[in-house]
Order: structure tokens, then sequence, then C-alpha cells
């Protein structure tokens, strides 16, 4: 079973994905943490993030060992990402990685934003998580001050809209709900509720066959 976890940054995905992947023993893959990786590598490098070439050959000496990577959770390293992750060559390479990473026994949990379009189109679940943009401001601000970070809530509700919009109007797989995507919105739920909630969708969706 695949279960594809899309939705706009901050939106709750990975926390999420996490949880639904305990809950059914399944695999999880935060692929957000794929495009980070290689945006810290050009930062590392001095590169460019607009050049294509280091860009593609850092998607491909991916480590996935790297992505526990503090430095990858950083307001800095996301949007890097959101800039490296529009270059069609670069989603291209990481593509066969995250298609592999779903198709393993027992199920296997993604989160992105074109999981459900393009990365597994044929998912058996999809869900499109939302929640108000201020919500997702406050709550990114207080998790980022939880590791001691000095987060202005404003700054961070301005880099989430401008990483939103990019996502949203890039020509390669936008951010976009798929039309057989679930949307849940959580602005009114805390994570147990979320979870619940998903898992509703999944048992419903699973009853249904
Ligand atoms: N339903 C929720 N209620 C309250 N806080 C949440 C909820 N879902 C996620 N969070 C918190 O919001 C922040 C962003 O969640 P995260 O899962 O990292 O989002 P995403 O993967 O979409 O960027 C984290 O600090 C997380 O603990
Ligand atoms: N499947 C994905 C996942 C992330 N990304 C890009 O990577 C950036 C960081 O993703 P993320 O999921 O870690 O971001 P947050 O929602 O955690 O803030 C996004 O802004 C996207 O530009 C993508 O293009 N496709």
């Amino acid at each position: 079973m695949i279960i594809a976890i899309d939705g706009p940054a901050a939106s709750g995905k990975g926390t999420l994905g996490k949880r639904l992947a305990h809950h059914y023993g399944f695999r999880h893959l935060d692929t957000g943490v794929i495009y980070r990786a290689v945006a810290q590598a050009l930062l590392e490098s001095g590169a460019a993030l607009t050049d294509e070439a280091a860009a593609v050959t850092a998607a491909m000496e991916l480590d996935p060992e790297k992505f526990g990577n503090p430095v990858l959770g950083t307001q800095t390293v996301g949007d890097a990402a959101s800039v490296v992750s529009a270059i069609p060559k670069v989603r291209e390479v990481l593509l066969n990685f995250q298609r592999q990473f779903a198709a393993g026994p027992p199920g296997a949990v993604l989160d992105g934003r074109d999981i459900g379009t393009v990365i597994c189109p044929d998912a058996d679940v999809k869900i499109f998580v939302v929640a108000d943009p201020k919500v997702r401001a406050h709550r990114r601000t207080l998790e980022a001050r939880g590791r001691g970070e000095a987060a202005d809530e404003a700054l961070v509700l301005a880099d989430i809209l401008k990483r939103d919009e990019r996502d949203k109007n890039r020509a390669t797989a936008p951010l976009k709900c798929a039309p057989d995507a679930h949307v849940l919105d959580n602005s009114n739920l805390d994570i147990e509720g979320g979870v619940r909630a998903a898992i509703a969708i999944i048992e419903k969706v699973r009853t249904a066959r």
C-alpha cells in the first residue's frame, strides 16, 4: 500500500507521514529532505542555486546518510531547496529513488509536493494537507524557537508564502492537489486530531475497495 501526502510548506505533512507510517508499520520518506540535501550541497560548495550542472551532480551524488543533518531543517535551506527543486533535470534524477522507495514492502508513506501527481500517481490513498498560512507560520516559528533559533513570525510567514508561490507556479511538477486526493485541513486540529482524521480517510478508502 502507498499513501501519498502532499501540501504547502509547514502544513504538517512530515509529522503526519511519520505518524501514519508508525500506525500502519510502513516505511516513511519525507521527500522535502532530498531537495534540501541537494540545496545544502550547493550552498556548501559555493555553486549558484540555479547552476543546473552543479545541481544535477549534487542530486546524483546524494547521500541518504546525510538526511539527518539538522541544518537541513532551517529556513535558509528550505528556501534554497525551492529554487533547486524547480530545475526539471534535478527532479528527473531524483524520480527513481523515490519510486523505488515507494515500491518496496510492506507499504510506504511519502510526503512532498508532487507525490500524488508525479511520483506515485497510482497511490492507494492521496491526502492533500492544508492549513491557514498564519497557523503554519506560527507552528514553524515555535519549531524554530524550540531549536534555539531566533525566528520572527512575520518573516516566517513571508517565507512560507513566497515558497508556496514558487512551488505552485513552476513548470515541472508544481505543487497541486491531485483530482483524486482527499483534502485535510488541520488548521483547527492538533497533531492527534490530524492523525485521526487521516486514518479515517484511509480506512474509508480501504473499505470501499
Ligand atoms: N495538526 C498540527 N497541529 C499542531 N502542530 C502541528 C500539526 N501538524 C504539524 N504540526 C507542527 O507544525 C510544524 C510543521 O510540521 P511539519 O510536519 O514539519 O510540516 P511539513 O512537513 O508540511 O513542512 C512542526 O513543528 C509540527 O510539530
Ligand atoms: N516532493 C517535493 C518535496 C519538496 N520539494 C521542494 O523542497 C522544498 C522544501 O520542502 P519541504 O517539504 O522540506 O518543506 P516544508 O514543507 O517542510 O517547509 C519545497 O519548498 C519544494 O520546493 C519539491 O519540490 N518536491
